[in-house]
């Protein structure tokens, strides 16, 4: 099954709650919601107050990308805040497997993103505690980069890791992979083993103006890409 997971950050600010509830009706799975500190990353914007306020307008699953150092602090807010997945960079935690805890801790799942060039070895001896794997396929702090090819390799190689573990231990981790999705590109994406895709300015810069037909349009292209992949 394949996820598509538009990206809060290429939405209309000024119109938020109607951004998310329109994208939701137009067939998105999650929501994707990306904390910047201008810090960590060079690029600031929003925080645990924006997820508590669209948190009423969806029942679809808050998945927050936390671009942020420190990171432990902010954990507990989100989970209080309605999130449901909470992602964060290894190299912005002082101690993974601590970070990993307190999220699953406060009742979300958990993930970690390796930026284009962050190894997966950080995934070494804390996979159980695990629920998503976000691959970036641009380096992190903006929309409406250009993907990068090389990733296509990395998602190959974190793909042969997952199923490894899922064969051995019967647990299924998801493979998220975030920068650049678009139309044609997601399909050969998926088939380099991705199954859940994050999409900010494929899906907002379609429909700048909030109009819902246009996001059931362009979810509807990335889905018709994505049938043309085994899943
Ligand atoms: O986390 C990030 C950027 O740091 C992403 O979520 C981008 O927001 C994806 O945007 P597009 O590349 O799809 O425009």
């Amino acid at each position: 099954m394949f996820r598509i997971a538009p990206s809060l950050l290429s939405a209309n600010f000024a119109r938020l709650g109607e951004e998310v509830s329109n994208v939701v009706a137009a067939g998105a799975d999650w929501i994707h919601f990306d904390v910047m500190d201008n810090h960590y990353v060079p690029n600031l914007t929003i925080g645990p107050l924006v997820c508590e306020a669209i948190r009423p307008v969806t029942t679809a699953p808050i998945d927050v990308h936390l671009m942020v150092r420190p990171v432990d602090r902010i954990i507990p807010d989100f989970a209080k805040a309605g999130a449901n997945i909470i992602t964060f960079h290894p190299e912005a935690s002082e101690h993974i497997d601590r970070s990993l805890g307190l999220i699953r801790d406060s009742g979300c799942q958990a993930g970690l993103v390796f930026n284009p060039a962050t190894p997966l070895h950080y995934l070494d001896h804390v996979m159980d505690k695990i629920d998503v794997v976000l691959l970036m396929s641009v380096n992190p702090g903006f929309g409406g980069q250009k993907f990068i090819p090389e990733t296509l390799n990395k998602l190959r190689a974190a793909r042969a890791r997952l199923d490894a573990y899922e064969a051995e231990t019967g647990r299924h981790i998801l493979l998220e992979i975030d920068g650049g999705v678009k139309t044609d590109n997601i399909a050969e994406i998926a088939r380099a083993g991705a199954d859940t895709f994050v999409a900010g300015s494929a899906v907002f810069g379609a429909g700048k103006d909030a109009d819902a037909h246009r996001y059931d349009s362009i979810i509807g292209s990335l889905r018709a890409e994505l049938a043309t992949v085994q899943a």
